[in-house]
């Protein structure tokens, strides 16, 4: 065994060994690292990036990634990774066996999945979830030795129907290749299981395959990572979970378990109505955006909300009596939302005309939409954000800036953080006969009187909703 410098982490084991054809003495440190020396120069790999090692005669093959650039330029590569394999050879049969139980070791202490259910939504998006499976996720997790399931969606809440009967106890976690819209049918299926308490705690990762990645893009924007495949496969295969606030949505006994947001008046009808340009592709939101602010529509309404501390000096006092909810024995065995006094909490109100009502959980809802710069995963708070009257002009700058979330700035935006919230939807002021479209997490939730496709069914009615947030509920898988 060979001595170290001074200052580097403590050796799990220290040998000389043949590597590139010359022997030289090799590390592997506590942090999990492999250091040798070749052509009289240092070389390592980066702590912690060993996916797995296979033997191969006498030789130990071990797959690692490489950040690229990793010492020369790192901003710019920051995140891209790219696999790279390190071949030794041991001096002896012992030493050999020696090298393989310490690398096994290092791997199993790193608490990475074993075994992942992978949902991967075919339909999603521009269709190229299979392919980006194929292509950049699998080959990641097999070289992790990460075992999958995999499940291709089939129809439409397809996810749902599976995750509400299998055995989690058989799985580390759950994988979607898709777009939020599985994420939130996978939450929902698991909300409904009796065992929805300890189904939740289930780590769910996302892989961006749809048009709306909201969810991974603020799981990996805040710690500089790309929003792409392989950064959200290496971030799941690291193991590493944060918890994630569900927010329920309830109409009399119907329930809708929400993770990302709900909105009503002008982002609700831009992403809803513009399905029609969908051949368009992400440009229907702007060009139908531009559209909806040119020829403005404004609601009738009423919402109310429990500020959190701070926002205590938003809209006006008010009293909300809650409705009478149905005896535990009619209910369903699945989780009913979070066991808030409502009546006893302080409740503010404003009052129509809305532009726009607007409440998000997490910071990005797509991928170039920074709609709530401020909210975080699990503080427990839905971040509302308002829009009233607010000249043309004004409202087309405001769009402009979703990118970099400096809209919330805007003298024509209330922006707060609520406990709860309750929305009272009412008809257009332009046309009263016509009503608006309520969407939830990408899905419509409620559709108006004379609103777009208002025949079409949707889970509830335009009516009174109220949402309460239950804290950390869900698991995620995270870079950090
Ligand atoms: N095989 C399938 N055929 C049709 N729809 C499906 C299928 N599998 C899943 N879905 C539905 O596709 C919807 C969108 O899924 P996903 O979130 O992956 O994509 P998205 O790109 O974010 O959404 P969208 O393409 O609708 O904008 C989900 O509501 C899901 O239920």
């Amino acid at each position: 065994m060979d001595p170290q410098p001074e200052n580097d982490p403590p050796a799990v084991i220290s040998d000389r060994v043949i590597a590139n054809g010359i022997v030289t003495p090799l590390i592997l440190t506590i942090d999990g690292e492999l250091r040798w020396t070749e052509s009289g120069r240092r070389k390592s790999t980066v702590g912690k990036d060993i996916l797995s090692f296979v033997v191969e005669g006498n030789k130990v093959r071990v797959k690692t990634l490489v950040e690229r650039g990793a010492g020369i330029c790192c901003k710019e590569n920051a995140g891209d990774y790219t696999r790279k394999d390190f071949v030794f050879e041991p001096l002896s049969d012992e030493s050999r066996k020696i090298w393989c139980d310490k690398l096994h070791q290092h791997l199993q202490s790193l608490g990475r999945p074993k075994k992942l259910l992978v949902f991967v939504n075919p339909f999603g998006g521009n269709k190229t979830a299979r392919k980006i499976f194929i292509e950049e996720v699998k080959p990641l997790f097999e070289d992790a030795n990460i075992q999958l399931e995999v499940q291709e969606t089939k129809y439409q809440l397809h996810a749902k129907e599976m995750v509400r009967s299998i055995d989690v106890s058989r799985y580390d976690g759950i994988v979607c290749v898709s777009g939020d819209g599985i994420l939130v049918e996978v939450v929902n299926g698991l909300l409904e299981r009796p065992d929805w308490r300890t189904a939740l705690k289930l780590p769910i990762g996302m892989i961006p395959a749809g048009s709306g990645n909201g969810m991974i893009k603020s799981l990996l924007h805040p710690v500089g990572l790309p929003c792409s495949a392989k950064s959200a496969t290496i971030s799941i295969i690291r193991g590493r979970t944060r918890s994630l606030d569900v927010a329920t949505i309830s109409q009399g006994t119907t329930k809708f378990f929400s993770v990302l947001m709900l909105a009503w008046g002008l982002v609700a009808d831009i992403d809803i109505e513009s399905e029609k340009f969908r051949w368009m592709g992400s440009a229907r939101f702007d060009i139908y955006g531009l559209q909806r602010i040119l020829c403005l529509r404004q609601y009738n309404g009423r919402i109310l909300f429990v500020p959190a501390p701070g926002f205590e000096s938003y809209g006006q006092p008010a009293s909300y009596s809650v409705d009478k909810e149905l005896p535990v024995s009619d209910k369903a065995l699945g989780y009913q939302g979070p066991d808030t006094k409502l009546e006893d909490l302080e409740w503010r109100e404003m009052k129509g005309p809305f532009v726009s009502v607007w409440l998000h959980n997490v910071p990005w809802g797509a991928e170039n939409t920074l709609a709530a710069p401020n909210a975080k995963f699990s503080d427990g708070f839905l971040d509302l954000i308002v829009m009233k009257d607010s000249p043309k002009l004004a409202l087309l700058s405001l769009m402009t800036k979703l990118n970099d979330g400096t809209h919330v700035q805007s003298p024509y935006a209330s922006y707060l953080k609520v406990k709860a919230f309750v929305l009272e939807p009412g008809t257009r002021i332009d046309e009263p006969d016509k009503e608006g479209i309520i969407d939830s997490d990408g899905e419509v939730l409620a559709r108006g009187k004379k609103s777009y496709k208002c025949d079409q069914k949707a889970l509830m009615s335009y009516d009174k909703l109220q949402i309460t947030v239950d804290q950390g509920l869900a698991t995620l898988f995270s870079p950090e």
